[in-house]
């Protein structure tokens, strides 16, 4: 007999910490944690490289396995959980979308950047032509004032998403702010609501049940915090705490806490904390996913990787301009160079 859920979880560690592993996961990775999550009773497995589908590239980085492998190596092992993936548009195409409903994708998660929700329109129309539950993702929402992003989740509404989904890419929204955001959304938006944080200033937790409280009945989490940056909500946590509070998710935490110590954590070089690096991500407002592009720029030039960050975030730059990282190091470094010729 399946639960009763007050909140559902998606987990995300098999997309989002593609990031934090420089998208290098395996076949036997990816069954060994949709296995034990499908066991765990978790409702929505996502799984994608961490930019998306088709996010595959120079510019993002290259997955060490083609992800509609991974689509399908974990779809074969859930009957209960179910599969999700993530779509940005200009990186993936209607095309890809098609391919991983094909492989068993029973979730599209749409994802735009805060201001630009009108260029989902047509993937969030496919995804629900394709019968797919459909989530408009509006990322960076740090970035925007309340009322663009009430105006932008009423556009993904009006396209057909099920779900509008506040996401604190950067993990920079402090809690009254999420408070603010997710009681506008439930105040003009006519569907369900969700939650996507990362804990760069340590405020995961506190933002999601705050987003709780004003009524997100959808909240991402990633176990052992396998996400960008210093990861997202941890699930296995957020699952305990929720069980505190009397809300259910359905989810065994036994499970969880197990997949999280015996499968996740041996998958991780180091174990995801808050690192000066993430801190940064957080205070400076800068998406997640720069984390490791900014490191190696530094690490290539001799500079260090707060300064490129501060300075991203000082220049508002948004997922999918990558390429700036380069240039904000490069010119970091000359300046640097300039001064010691002095
Ligand atoms: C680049 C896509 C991004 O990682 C999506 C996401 O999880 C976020 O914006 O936090
Ligand atoms: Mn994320």
């Amino acid at each position: 007999m399946t639960k009763k859920r007050d909140i559902l979880i998606t987990e995300v560690a098999l997309r989002d910490g593609s990031h934090a592993i420089a998208h290098q996961f395996t076949v036997e990775q990816v069954v060994k944690v949709a296995k034990a999550l499908e066991e765990a009773h978790v409702p929505y497995i996502e799984v994608s490289h961490g930019d998306g589908l088709a996010g595959s590239s120079l510019q993002y980085g290259l997955s060490r396995t083609n992800e509609f492998e991974l689509i399908e190596a974990a779809a074969s092992v859930c009957e209960q959980s179910k599969i999700a993936v993530l779509l940005l548009p200009g990186i993936g195409t209607m095309n890809d979308l098609r391919q991983a409903s094909n492989l068993g994708a029973k979730m599209a998660r749409i994802a735009t950047h805060v201001t630009e929700a009108d260029v989902s329109a047509q993937h969030i129309g496919l995804a629900k032509e394709l019968g797919m539950e459909t989530v408009g993702f509006l990322m960076m929402s740090h970035m925007a004032p309340v009322e663009k992003l009430v105006e932008q989740g009423r556009l993904m509404e009006s396209y057909g998403a099920d779900i509008v989904y506040v996401v604190d890419s950067a993990g920079a929204l402090l809690p009254h702010q999420v408070r603010e955001r997710i009681q506008a959304l439930k105040q003009h938006v006519g569907v369900e609501i969700g939650f996507h944080g990362h804990n760069n200033l340590s405020l995961a937790m506190a933002n999601t049940l705050v987003a709780i409280e004003e009524g997100a009945t959808r909240i991402d989490g990633s176990v052992r915090c396998l996400g960008a940056g210093a990861g997202n909500t941890q699930t296995e946590v957020l699952v305990a705490v929720l069980d505190r509070l009397g809300i259910e998710t359905g989810v065994d935490l036994y499970k969880m806490m197990d997949l999280a110590e015996d499968i996740v954590a041996p998958i991780l070089s180091v174990p995801q904390e808050i690192t000066k690096d993430s801190l940064v991500l957080g205070y400076a407002g800068v998406y997640s996913s720069f984390q490791l592009h900014a490191q190696r720029a530094a690490k290539k030039l001799g500079i260090d990787s707060r300064d490129i960050l501060i300075e991203l975030g000082k220049r508002k730059v948004v997922g999918g301009q990558e390429d700036m990282i380069v240039d904000v190091a490069a010119e970091i470094a000359k300046k640097k160079l300039e001064k010691t010729a002095r």
